[in-house]
């Protein structure tokens, strides 16, 4: 396959040897990266810097240099000080493989970045403007877009001409009707703050409902699928024929599911209670709903690998833990009813993400008994199965697919990011 390099300054097609993409996920406290072959869809490289800002920061890198050599593993500890240092050691780990980003062949940079607000519903090559208006949505994403703006800013001083390309997670959601992305809060104060629902993880629901879709042997414009985006942040989809109409996270991706360290749906006026009578600041109640809530509120620990364990020890220790596994499920089991009414007619439920690609448990739980409600069914030897394959894990029988796809959203952006710079 040939493949067409863009042009740096235009962002459009010329010829030449560039088909490679470098994606950033720039989170909170890490940064995530693989390079691309477009090619073939090939990963030339790949890694993670966790925990910057910290005294220990870690950074694990894999590549093999482009030429086809065994992959190589190479793991730093060293304090990076701000997403700055990390990016920059990034970039160092990619030129000792030879690829680094002065490469002829790298055609471009894509970007995650969580908020677009209701300006972005599809990618937008950056320039000033952009970064601008990215930079006027961090109010409403301030966990997130500061981090991704950071990335996008370092990856410009160190390459200027090179095409960079924003993809965003609240792109996909676009489509919703104004009936699911509007409150029902005073329509002027609404509109004049850009208070609505915005919904994210979009990357990631537009990849899995178009494999589920393929699991199943047809068009994505014929399917509806439920998507249950299962990670440290969670969200629900509803995609009616590859268009989303109703997602569970709201202005800020605190909306919705039982997560991680989030708390997704309360009453609002838990906020104004705890002003009132606990005497918490704004700022105060933003870092336990967003960061002391969720599964690491209810019983001290965020990853449902250890929650698992400590259900599985029993004791007191196991009963907390128990509940907060039976809070986590009872939200999703609502949010899946409440979709497949919504969507009137459901072919599939997808499980994605950390927890939905890898506990059987989990998917259990969330779809008992939904053969006498809305039709969905497991084979338990198929969920129980470990594979890293997107696969169908229900019955034959079954009136509702149930399926397992593990989602690649550094893929989509790639894939996005390369289709806007050499269109
Ligand atoms: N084998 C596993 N069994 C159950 N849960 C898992 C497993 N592996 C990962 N997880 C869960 O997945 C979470 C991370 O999911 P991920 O999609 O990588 O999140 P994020 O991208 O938001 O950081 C972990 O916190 C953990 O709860
Ligand atoms: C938007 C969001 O919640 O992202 P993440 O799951 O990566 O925190
Ligand atoms: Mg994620």
């Amino acid at each position: 396959m040939t493949v067409n390099g863009p042009d740096a300054k235009s962002g459009r097609a010329r010829s030449g040897g560039a088909g490679w993409v470098l994606v950033l996920n720039s989170g909170s406290s890490s940064v995530k990266y693989q390079l691309i072959d477009m090619a073939d869809g090939s990963r030339q490289a790949a890694g993670l810097v966790e925990r910057i800002g910290e005294r220990t920061s870690r950074l694990v890198h894999t590549g093999h240099g482009g030429d086809g050599r065994r992959p190589q593993r190479r793991e730093t500890e060293e304090p990076f000080p701000d997403h700055t240092a990390a990016l920059k050691a990034v970039a160092a780990e990619l030129a000792a493989d030879g690829m680094g980003l002065d490469s002829p062949r790298l055609a471009a940079i894509g970007h995650r970045v969580v908020h677009g607000g209701t300006r972005f519903t599809d990618p937008a090559l950056i320039d000033d403007e952009v970064l601008a208006e990215i930079e006027r949505l961090v109010p409403l994403a301030p966990l997130h877009n500061p981090a991704n703006l950071t990335g996008i800013r370092t990856a410009l001083a160190l390459r200027p001409a090179l095409p960079q390309v924003a993809v965003f997670d609240t792109a996909f959601h676009a489509t919703m009707p104004e009936h699911a992305w509007r409150y029902a809060v005073d329509t002027a104060t609404a509109d004049r703050h850009r208070i609505r629902r915005y919904g994210f993880h979009g990357t990631s629901h537009a990849f899995v409902s178009r494999r589920t879709a393929g699991l199943l042997g047809r068009d994505i414009g014929e399917v509806n699928v439920i998507v249950l985006h299962l990670g440290n942040g969670a969200s629900a989809a509803a995609v009616a024929g590859g268009r989303c109409v109703e997602t569970s996270m709201g202005l800020t991706p605190l909306e919705g599911l039982v997560m991680g360290t989030r708390s997704g749906d309360i009453d609002p006026a838990v906020v104004f209670h705890l002003a009132r009578v606990a005497g918490m600041t704004t700022g105060e109640i933003d870092e336990l709903l967003n960061k002391r809530s969720g599964l690491a509120g209810l019983c001290g620990d965020n990853d449902m690998r250890e929650i698992r364990r400590r259900i599985e020890a029993g004791g007191p220790d196991g009963e907390r833990a128990r509940l907060a596994f039976d809070i986590y499920i009872h939200r999703l089991r609502k949010y899946i009813g409440a979709y497949a009414v919504v969507l009137g007619r459901v072919d599939a439920i997808a499980f994605t993400a950390g927890v939905g690609e890898n506990d059987p448990q989990v998917r259990r739980a969330a779809v008992a008994g939904l053969d006498q409600t809305i039709g969905a069914a497991l084979d338990t030897e198929r969920n129980a199965e470990s594979s890293t394959r997107a696969r169908l894990i229900s019955p034959e029988y079954a009136r509702v697919a149930v399926a397992v796809v593990p989602t690649d959203e550094e893929l989509e952006i790639a894939a996005q990011t390369y289709e806007l710079v050499t269109r």
